[in-house]
């Protein structure tokens, strides 16, 4: 089976090619990715010489080149991980969401229905987000019956690309999947997300910037039980089914802010209270969806998953990753490692 695995080398995409690259040695895993500010092959470094792994630097906004490529290597499968996912990002610059969240996964679904003339044994599975039902009050979880109710140019994006996967499957055949999954953090998170980001600060000793008044409720999960998951769908998950996905995990942004400061105290060996003198209340971000929780029954009954860690192993893990990876902090917030490898795969 020949899977094309897109976005491969981000955070969650390097986590799912790793795994299926070593569970699967019978499988052809096709890495397909940009190279962008978040995608980085250093993240890939142990899996990069297997025989059943291969890289392959282009771009999803490209439809010649997707086409080709579904030409060249006729993929049975595809896990479409490739996006901008940033939500700040997103308020700055629309435009780049339209284009790789929505454009960019179209490009595929055409590529896919042109190719696949027979769609037996195959497969599109969108990886996708909570987000799209938009946010909630202080009870209630989305279940994949909710709708589609996305605030953030970001989730904008990730809800119309849902659509698109879902109007090519109804319209055109296509056989899908989508999962949405909750908050994830875990070893190679860019650090400008909430986690990898006041981890960084907290080394450096700088602000932490935290949004409005720091009430706002988002559900955690540690990134190899998400990719565990994406396995499980991607196996045994039905066809035009939605799972969603999430850690049962519910954490208020300043209670997790003020945990993450007590942990790195102690790793740091500074005195208690030095990291939390960093917090700092900053300006709210616009449009910013109060809480997110989801309920990963359906997947838990359905196809037996659920978290493997707690949050206090996962966390544990993720601050020792970055302690001991701070090279890889410094390359990627530099631009060193992008740099390089847009250097190495010059087209
Ligand atoms: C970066 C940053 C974030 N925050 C807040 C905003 C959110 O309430 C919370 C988490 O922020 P972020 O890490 O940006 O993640 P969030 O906006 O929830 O979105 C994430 O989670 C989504 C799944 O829910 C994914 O689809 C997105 O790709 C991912 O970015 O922390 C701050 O208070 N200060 C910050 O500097």
């Amino acid at each position: 089976m020949k899977i094309l695995i897109t976005g491969g080398a981000g955070f969650i995409g390097s986590h799912v090619v790793r795994l299926f690259v070593n569970k699967y040695p019978e499988y052809e895993i096709f890495n397909l990715d940009a190279l962008t500010y978040a995608g980085n092959l250093e993240n890939l470094k142990d899996v990069e010489a297997k025989a059943n792994y291969t890289f392959l630097k282009a771009d999803i906004n490209d439809a010649n080149e997707i086409d080709k490529l579904f030409n060249d290597y006729d993929f049975d499968k595809v896990i479409h991980l490739a996006a901008e996912s940033h939500v700040d990002r997103s308020i700055s610059n629309p435009l780049a969401f339209v284009e790789t969240n929505i454009l960019g996964t179209l490009n595929l679904l055409n590529a896919a229905r042109k190719y696949w003339a027979d769609y037996n044994d195959k497969l599109f599975y969108h990886i996708s987000t909570d987000e799209v039902y938009g946010t909630l009050g202080d009870s209630g979880l989305f279940t994949e019956k909710s709708s589609y109710d996305p605030n953030s140019p970001y989730s904008a994006s990730k809800a119309s690309s849902d659509h698109f996967v879902r109007a090519y499957g109804e319209t055109y055949g296509v056989p899908y999947i989508i999962s949405n999954c909750s908050n994830n953090y875990g070893p190679n998170q860019f650090p400008e997300k909430l986690i990898p980001l006041f981890i960084n600060n907290i080394v450096n000793k700088k602000e932490l910037p935290v949004y409005g008044d720091g009430k706002y409720t988002r559900d955690w999960l540690f990134v190899k039980d998400h990719a565990i998951a994406i396995d499980l769908a991607f196996h045994k998950g039905e066809i035009k089914e939605t799972y969603n996905i999430g850690g049962f995990n519910e954490w208020q942004n300043i209670d997790l802010i003020q945990l993450l400061c007590k942990i790195m105290d102690k790793k740091l060996a500074r005195e208690d209270g030095d990291s939390a003198r960093l917090i700092t209340y900053v300006k709210d971000r616009p449009g910013h969806d109060k809480r997110y929780a989801i309920d990963a029954g359906k997947i838990n009954k359905r196809l037996g998953w659920k978290p493997s860690v707690t949050f206090e192993e996962g966390l544990e893990k993720t601050i020792d990753w970055y302690l001991h990876n701070s090279q890889w902090l410094q390359n990627v917030t530099s631009g060193a490692y992008q740099k390089y490898y847009k250097e190495q795969y010059k087209s």
